[in-house]
């Protein structure tokens, strides 16, 4: 499948700390794949190789036939492959169906014409209104962003980044800082993503994650334990024992 993501034997070591370890793992296409495990497992370093924030030591990542290892960010972008940033100065201070309307003229190659052609322009609005739509944020296309609820400033972040047509998107810890009823609806807007994206979450809830996930893969000291769908991950005895132990030290 020319849209599947998977990695083989990735590691990344600061120093001599190994932050992951011979990371083998495959994302099915139209996945909502939770990524799941104590503090300092080595998540969201995994995410940043995924991504090309920074290079692994070893290994390799490939999206569909193409080896990513190592192309910058952008260009994973280009071939389909993004995560959310957090909005800055600028896209707080736009309406969101502004912030939508640039991140698609960007990705179109119109940043510097759009203003100048109604007709495109009517079809990138149109195009990001869509967007809207498919998030539950019609309602909020002519609010600023900084103005707006927690949960709802995740959702522009989301949009911001489904602008680049993303074959698989990456969220590490979407609902973090945000209140709890807020958090469902977030995911329930993330599951409810059209199935030709595939989801890559890093998530703590693990309610969130049991109701929202269909495969879940542990990690545990930069290593995989094990992976499967929610009903294998909460039968496995090793599992139990990795947050029985977290808690227990807690
Ligand atoms: N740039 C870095 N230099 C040195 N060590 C790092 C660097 N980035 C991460 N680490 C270390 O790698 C380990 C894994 O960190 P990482 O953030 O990937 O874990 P995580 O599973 O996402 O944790 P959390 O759930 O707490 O966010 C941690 O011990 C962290 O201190």
């Amino acid at each position: 499948m020319t849209n599947t993501l998977r990695t083989e034997g990735l590691s990344k070591q600061w120093g001599g700390f190994k932050a992951n370890t011979d990371i083998t793992l495959n994302f099915e296409p139209g996945a909502r794949h939770a990524l799941i495990g104590p503090n300092g497992a080595g998540k969201t370093t995994f995410i940043n190789l995924l991504t090309g924030g920074f290079p692994p030591t070893s290994g390799a990542v490939y999206l569909g036939n193409h080896d990513i290892t190592k192309l910058p960010q952008h260009e994973r972008v280009k071939l389909g492959m993004t995560r959310t940033f957090q909005i800055n100065t600028l896209f707080a201070g736009m309406t969101v169906l502004e912030s939508v309307v640039l991140a698609i003229c960007e990705r179109r190659g119109l940043q510097k014409v759009w203003w100048k052609t109604v007709e495109k322009h009517d079809e990138v609005v149109e195009e990001a209104m869509e967007l809207l739509a498919t998030l539950k944020l019609t309602n909020e296309a002519n609010s600023i962003t900084r103005s707006m609820a927690y949960g709802k400033q995740r959702l522009v972040e989301i949009a911001l980044a489904l602008a680049t047509k993303p074959k698989i998107l990456l969220l590490d810890e979407p609902a973090a800082g945000i209140p709890s009823a807020e958090s469902k609806e977030l995911f329930e807007v993330i599951a409810a993503l059209p199935r030709d994206v595939t989801v890559v979450f890093i998530e703590h809830d693990m309610g969130l994650v049991f109701r929202f996930a269909d495969r879940i893969t542990v990690l545990v000291g930069g290593k995989v334990l094990t992976e499967g769908t929610p009903d294998e991950i909460a039968a496995d005895p090793r599992v139990k024992e990795v947050y029985l132990g977290e808690a227990e030290h807690g």
